[in-house]
């Protein structure tokens, strides 16, 4: 049985104005599959999700999403009115033609904030806000979920519940789910697919194997050893002031420039 895909990035490329954002990054997202963006801060991870939600348009490459897709999505930043009064049930339901109190509830029950539903939606917690924001984007019944830093505001403990509760979503559902976190080893147990992006693809495949891959290690081998969400990117190579791959210096050259 082949396996469709929901959709498709091929070669993506794109700059703003000198500086190269993205190079030569192709992807592919599955039903019931979780694909994690990582990288460091400034790789590019949101702007992809943007290509992919067509918000942003590449200069070069291809975007091809299944006609009609069904896609929530939890954007990194949030912007809330202060002042503007807004419970969670109505915010849940903004998106709605017709306000629908039994979808809404039951999209909060999904992700467990049923209790916030009377609350100010300018009370919540980081943490609550996150869960309001997924409960938001299963509204509409997706096909493919888009969560750019869902675990942002979640306290340690919340994070690996957070992360089970979106891969149960995915069983229950068969959503794709298309994420980007830096929680690298939560993410590992979460995930079908990991992407590491630094303008362009580092490495990608399947946590296990990547896990054990050599360039993983070297990658990534402080963070795993350190265990939590902060994590320094150990590169083969680096990036000049446009974004362009350049060698590391040797140890000599390290020792002239210091
Ligand atoms: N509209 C824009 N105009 C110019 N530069 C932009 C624009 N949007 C993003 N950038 C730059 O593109 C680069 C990639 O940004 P992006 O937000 O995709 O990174 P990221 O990997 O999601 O980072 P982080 O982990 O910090 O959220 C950054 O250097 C950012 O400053």
């Amino acid at each position: 049985m082949s396996i469709t895909h929901l959709a498709k990035l091929e070669n993506i490329g794109l700059h703003f104005g000198q500086r190269v954002i993205l190079h030569d990054v192709s992807l592919e997202v599955y039903p019931q599959s979780v694909l994690t963006l990582i990288g460091p801060n400034g790789a590019g991870k949101s702007t992809l999700l943007k290509i992919l939600l067509g918000l942003q348009k590449p200069d070069s490459g291809s975007v091809w999403r299944q006609p009609d897709l069904r896609i929530g999505y939890v954007p990194q930043k949030f912007h809330l009115d202060r002042l503007l009064p807004l419970t969670v049930e109505r915010f849940i339901g903004l998106n709605l033609w017709r306000h629908d109190a039994a979808a809404v509830r039951l999209s909060a029950e999904e992700v467990g904030v049923q209790a916030l539903l009377p609350q100010a939606v300018q009370s919540l917690s980081g943490g609550e806000l996150q869960r309001v924001l997924l409960a938001r984007a299963l509204l509409n019944q997706p096909q493919l979920l888009v969560l750019d830093e869902p675990g942002q505001g979640v306290d340690v403990s919340g994070l690996s519940e957070l992360y089970q509760l979106i891969t149960r979503l995915k069983q229950k559902h068969g959503y794709g789910v298309v994420m980007v976190s830096h929680d690298l080893h939560l993410v590992m147990a979460a995930t079908d697919q990991v992407l590491c992006l630094n303008q362009h693809i580092c490495c990608s495949g399947q946590p296990e194997a990547v896990s054990r891959h050599p360039e993983y290690l070297r990658l990534f081998g402080d963070a795993r050893a350190a265990g939590f969400a902060v994590y320094t990117h150990h590169h083969d190579h680096q990036h000049d002031i446009h974004g362009c791959v350049v060698p590391l210096p040797t140890d000599g050259e390290e020792q002239r420039h210091g």
